[in-house]
């Protein structure tokens, strides 16, 4: 509102002005300029409506962007244990590109209309002008044309409009600098050229003096862990919030490096084997399912997304996941039904800690019990009911992990663990 009044109101003095000074200096000519007016509002309104039309355009190009951003950031982690990278940082550049191209244009055509505006308007004064002079024979006082003529040039100030297009790109100056130091970020995870592809695993993790901070000089997250996970075992994580439970997981899946020690999958030290690859064999259930735009189907098959989603699959992982009415279909058995058709060999289950309708929960109990079934499993369990399916169960406290046994589990909690 402010830079509005500023741009109005010196322009309305300065068109008044020079008005006045025309009519003083040449009332015929004064009149014959006003024919212009029409003719320049019927060119202003038309530009202004296109203006409008791609400034709209540009408005939902970057809403579609920044709304697509706001979905994926949040799910980043869910999107790495996909491996979908390339799928998003896809889907990321046409959104951009599409995105930039809308706010050039708009860029453009801003840029340009002072310029056709200024055009028609000599144009047109010239034409008017010239008529006028050959109609009267030379009857006009040159010094009174050539006066004229000045008062008309100056009411358009093209400096002006140069000024406002130079600060517009003066204010987007900041945060294309931030883009380029962002582009400037080297992950510290790096994949070894000759790392091997694993067709297939058993799932047997083993967890050897595993040590981690998310920063130097940080306390450490993780302190010493040993842990061995055989094939086919169902364990689970218990601990205080900050415990770093989630962070064995994210080490699992090599989002981090960790300070010391290593992680073996099958024998094979993890930073070994491709990204895609253990992330293939590695299964993420987390308990703030994520529900992208899209289909039920397409969600469920979500790794697939580019490359063309299998329904069978999608089928069968619904069905089993108690998912396959498609209309009522909860997020937890979505979740369940995305890694059933992963399928990994190894699933990392971040139980929910909502309650649900005790149907519901029938429903995602038999999901997920089918979904365990013959794979190793690591579960950050919140209930009972779920500790007592794991084989062995840890307590993860301080960056230390210590086995604890089912009975003293019982006589802790009743309903629901909270250490
Ligand atoms: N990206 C990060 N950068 C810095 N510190 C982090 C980061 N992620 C987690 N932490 C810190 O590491 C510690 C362990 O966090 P972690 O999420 O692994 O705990 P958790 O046991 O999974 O907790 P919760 O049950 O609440 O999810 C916490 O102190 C947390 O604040």
């Amino acid at each position: 509102m402010h830079s509005l009044l500023n741009t109005i109101v010196p322009s309305v003095l300065q068109l008044s002005a020079m008005a006045t000074q025309m009519l003083i200096i040449s009332p015929q000519l004064s009149l014959i300029s006003a024919f212009v007016i029409p003719a320049m509002a019927l060119t202003v309104g038309c530009l202004g409506e296109k203006l409008r039309a791609i400034s709209n355009d540009a408005n939902l190009s970057t809403a579609s962007l920044a709304a697509y951003l706001n979905e994926v950031f949040p799910s980043i982690l869910f999107v790495k244990a996909n491996n979908t990278e390339p799928n998003e940082r896809i889907r990321f550049q046409l959104l951009a590109s599409a995105d930039l191209s809308a706010r050039l244009k708009k860029k453009q055509v801003k840029i340009l209309i002072p310029q056709i505006v200024q055009i028609m308007f000599f144009g047109l004064l010239f034409i008017l002008g010239s008529t006028s002079i050959i109609v009267s024979r030379g009857s006009f006082n040159c010094s009174v044309l050539v006066s004229f003529m000045t008062s008309l040039v100056l009411l358009i100030d093209p400096i002006q409009d140069v000024g406002k297009a130079y600060n517009e790109l003066k204010q987007g100056e900041p945060a294309i600098e931030r883009l380029f130091n962002l582009t400037l970020f080297k992950s510290q995870v790096i994949e070894k050229p000759d790392a091997v592809d694993l067709a297939s695993v058993t799932g047997e993790v083993k967890v050897c003096g595993l040590s981690f901070s998310y920063g130097d000089g940080t306390a450490p997250v993780l302190d010493g862990l040993n842990l061995h996970i055989k094939a086919g075992e169902t364990i689970a994580l218990v601990g205080p919030s900050g415990g770093g439970k989630t962070t064995l997981v994210k080490l699992l899946l090599r989002l981090y490096e960790p300070l010391s020690g290593s992680i073996l999958l099958d024998g094979c030290d993890i930073r070994n084997i491709q990204l895609q690859s253990l992330r293939r064999h590695v299964g993420l259930v987390t308990q703030d399912s994520v529900l992208f735009a899209g289909t039920i189907a397409e969600n469920i098959g979500y790794r697939d997304l580019l490359s063309g989603v299998d329904m069978d699959r999608v089928r069968f992982a619904a069905e089993t996941a108690n998912a396959d009415g498609f209309i009522k279909c909860l997020p937890d058995q979505l979740a369940i039904a995305r890694a059933l058709y992963q399928n990994p060999s190894i699933l990392i289950l971040d139980e929910a800690t909502s309650a649900l309708d005790s149907r519901s929960e029938l429903l995602v109990r038999q999901a997920l019990e089918r979904l365990m079934q013959d794979r190793t499993v690591v579960v950050i369990a919140h209930r009972v009911e779920t500790l007592l399916m794991a084989q062995r169960i840890f307590l993860l406290n301080q960056g230390k992990l210590q086995q604890l046994s089912h009975s003293a589990l019982l006589d802790a909690q009743p309903t629901q663990l909270v250490v």
